[in-house]
């Protein structure tokens, strides 16, 4: 299988904190890879760093050039204007015209059922739809990977399910998806494999099923039985 990402021993600090220590991971293409571990373990050092945002103090990140992605964040930035400004924005910045890019954009929002407010402020939406106008801006931008750094944490059960089925959506379109999560179910029903963080340690690796099914290493399975319990 061809890896999109290829972490290869990369380290992250912050001043004397070892966010992340000589972590590797390969990262392959239509993978739905979860990030699993206590507040602090690293998880959204680790996306922003496959995302380009946090520079490896050493180690290397390799990626193709030309590889498409796109970056979710737990509470959605949305610009004081109209939904579907917010969605076409994105596409300009990204060199499509304004024509096209409110065209794209509304395609978009009908993507995830919502080309019924694209004339609303984006601001005064619920958290829920503003996730999923989040996901439109990023659908639009044909990602062939998505980063979620928690998207469900602040969502009730509805709006959670919702971002989940376009998750799985976009998923089963082809993309990649690496999301970060403390949601145990959450993790079982999306991802196909898991990495558990601690300190800053990627202490396991392992396809969903054997994750919840171990055997793990201590650590691992001392943090499942604690969120599990
Ligand atoms: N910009 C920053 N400046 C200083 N320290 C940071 C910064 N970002 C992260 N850290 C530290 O790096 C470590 C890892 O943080 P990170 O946010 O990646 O963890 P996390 O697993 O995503 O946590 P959570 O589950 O709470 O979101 C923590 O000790 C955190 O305090």
């Amino acid at each position: 299988m061809s890896a999109v990402f290829s972490l290869d021993a990369v380290s992250v600090s912050f001043g004397q904190v070892r966010a992340l220590s000589a972590c590797t991971l390969h990262v392959h293409a239509g993978e739905r890879l979860a990030l699993v571990g206590s507040n602090g373990s690293g998880k959204s050092t680790l996306l922003r760093t496959l995302h380009g945002l946090t520079r490896p103090a050493s180690g290397r990140l390799a990626h193709d050039a030309h590889l498409r992605q796109a970056m979710l964040f737990q509470r959605p930035y949305m610009l004081r204007t109209s939904v579907l400004n917010n969605v076409a924005l994105g596409l300009c910045l990204n060199g499509t015209g304004w024509a096209l890019a409110k065209a794209q954009a509304l395609q978009a929002l009908e993507r995830v059922g919502l080309a019924d407010v694209a004339g609303r402020n984006a601001k005064a939406l619920s958290g829920g739809q503003q996730q999923r106008v989040a996901l439109a801006r990023a659908w639009a931008l044909k990602p062939q990977v998505l980063l979620l750094d928690e998207p469900t944490a602040s969502l009730d059960p509805t709006a959670k399910r919702e971002v989940e089925r376009l998750m799985a959506e976009f998923s089963d379109a082809g993309m990649t998806l690496v999301f970060s999560s403390h949601n145990l179910g959450q993790v079982k029903r999306l991802a196909s494999r898991v990495v558990y963080l601690e300190h800053g340690h990627m202490v396991a690796d392992r396809p969903t099923h054997e994750f919840f099914n171990g055997p793990l290493p201590m650590a691992a399975t001392n943090f499942l039985k604690g969120e599990l319990a």
